[in-house]
């Protein structure tokens, strides 16, 4: 078993009387894994996010980075939400470049490059120049994708990031973000409401009950599936398998609410 990296030591939440776990979590996510979590909505995907990213704090208990609580935002953890907002008063591409500002290990040339290289996959190259405010919402997310895809953060936290995406555009992205923590030994939290999605890109998928949510699965996808997520993975009676036995998981977790999975 890899050491733990980030963990969650018996974490609870409450939001006045709403209690948003079911009982306190502990969850142990190992350097360079790729983890999704997958659950009904309103089941407290997004708080947790919040809680790693450190933009709202545990009533009980503690989430930890490399053996240090988590305290504030910091740049060691890049992080992509569903309301993401960019910068208004910077332009696409200066957003995506002030994400690499603490990266001091890049030259101003090669920061210029990851720069274009970003915003080229997420197909925003001829929107350059343009304003956040000026360009559609679906462009905004990926001006945030392109910007936590640059600066690289040993951590990525993304809540939805692909949600408002084409299709096409949504399979290339996540053919590359698979590619990009495997080459560059990224630790990825992920949050998403598709199966498919969820089963192509982790490591390992954790299936959370409707609120107040309990752990209801976590299930080993490399183990099954190996490393290496080829697209035509998709196509493969494994793939198949795999992604029937999590719905049906994700099914069970919504209860009789089953009725936002896709
Ligand atoms: N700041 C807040 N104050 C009070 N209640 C909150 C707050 N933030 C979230 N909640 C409640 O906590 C619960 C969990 O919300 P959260 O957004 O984490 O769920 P989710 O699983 O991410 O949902 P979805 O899949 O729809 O995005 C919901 O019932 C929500 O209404």
């Amino acid at each position: 078993m890899t050491q733990a990296y980030l963990e969650f030591h018996g974490v609870t939440k409450r939001f006045g009387d709403l209690d948003v776990v079911a009982q306190p979590f502990d969850i142990a996510v190992a350097r360079n894994e790729f983890v999704v979590f997958l659950g009904p909505s309103g089941c407290g995907k997004t708080t947790l996010m919040r809680m790693i990213g450190g933009l709202d704090t545990p009533s009980g208990g503690e989430i930890s980075l490399e053996g240090t609580p988590v305290g504030g935002p910091d740049h060691r953890r890049g992080m992509v939400f569903q309301s993401y907002s960019s910068f208004p008063w910077l332009t696409v591409a200066e957003n995506v470049l002030f994400g690499m500002r603490y990266r001091k290990d890049l030259t101003e040339r090669e920061k210029l490059a990851r720069r274009d290289h970003y915003l080229d996959l997420v197909g925003l190259y001829e929107f350059s120049n343009a304003y956040p405010n000026k360009v559609s919402g679906g462009m905004r997310q990926r001006v945030a994708i392109a910007r936590t895809l640059a600066a690289g953060s040993d951590v990525m936290l993304m809540d939805e990031p692909f949600g408002a995406l084409d299709a096409q555009r949504r399979e290339k992205l996540q053919v590359e973000l698979r590619a990009i923590q495997r080459r560059d030994a990224k630790t990825i939290v992920f949050v998403t409401h598709d199966v498919e999605e969820a089963v192509f890109l982790a490591d390992r998928v954790i299936v959370f009950s409707k609120r107040p949510a309990r752990i209801m699965a976590d299930i080993d996808i490399t183990e099954r599936l190996g490393a290496e997520r080829p697209l035509d993975l998709r196509d493969t009676p494994e793939f198949f398998q795999l992604r029937t036995a999590v719905l049906r998981l994700l099914r069970e977790a919504a209860g009789d609410e089953a009725g936002d999975e896709k």
